[in-house]
């Protein structure tokens, strides 16, 4: 489903952040991404969902060419990815429920399917009880669970997360691997990138680690690898 072949990136202030990733990557995986800070995981991963685009090489991603896909189509290519970031990326003045709805509405869904959906997902990391509170009303990880739910409204086929439990506690953090974990058992992809030796070395998975712009291990059930 993610098809990486001698991909480059270089910013316009001259730093190249990618420098000849050869990957591949099936649906269904569960694919961590390890690195040194600096090291080009965000890139790699921006790069997937066309906030990046590649410098030079092949991308192809749900059999769509990255490469040279038109700014037109890159809706095409979001609509079956979702997305969750460090710091949640929440709308504040937006109930959860109007958070996740935001996401079908788009794509001119029926408030009946928005409200079966959105109930369904929240229900699935544990805050239909919620659905009518703010942001500012919730704990981190139950702002990073509607986060959640928002990126996987739509059902996509893949899953990117850049350092999901970053801001969150060890044991909140657990929560949202399990609920993670759920969702790629459903046969989701999963992409997530992450400083955590813990859940690596715990939840054993395939660590793909970056250096320098370059996958330096690329491993099935691999270990974090790095002391912090
Ligand atoms: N928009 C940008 N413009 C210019 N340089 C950038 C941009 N984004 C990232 N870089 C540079 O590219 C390199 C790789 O950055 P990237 O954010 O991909 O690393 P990272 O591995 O995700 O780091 P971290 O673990 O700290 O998040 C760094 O040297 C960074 O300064």
């Amino acid at each position: 489903m993610i098809d990486m072949q001698g991909v480059y990136k270089t910013y316009p202030n001259g730093v190249t952040a990618l420098n000849g990733i050869d990957v591949k990557i099936d649906q269904g995986e569960f694919v961590y991404v390890v690195g040194p800070s600096g090291a080009g995981k965000s890139t790699f991963i921006k790069m997937i969902f066309r906030e990046v685009k590649p410098s030079k090489g092949i991308v192809r991603v749900n059999n769509m060419s990255l490469h040279n896909l038109k700014w037109k189509r890159v809706p095409y290519l979001r609509r079956n990815i979702g997305v969750v970031y460090q710091d949640f990326k929440l709308l504040p003045k937006l109930t959860v429920f109007e958070n996740v709805a935001f996401a079908l509405e788009v794509i001119e869904e029926t408030p009946k399917v928005v409200r079966k959906r959105v109930m369904e997902v929240l229900d699935l990391v544990g805050l239909k009880n919620k659905a009518r509170f703010i942001p500012d009303e919730l704990s981190g990880g139950e702002q990073q669970r509607v986060a959640i739910a928002r990126a996987i409204v739509n059902h996509p086929k893949l899953v990117i997360a850049d350092e999901p439990t970053g801001n969150l506690d060890p044991e909140t953090s657990w929560e949202i691997m399990k609920i993670l974990e759920e969702i790629n058992a459903t046969g989701t992809t999963i992409l997530m990138a992450t400083h955590s030796k813990e859940i690596v070395n715990t939840i054993k998975k395939r660590v793909i680690a970056i250096e320098d712009g370059m996958v330096v291990r690329d491993e099935h059930r691999g270990e974090y690898g790095y002391e912090i």
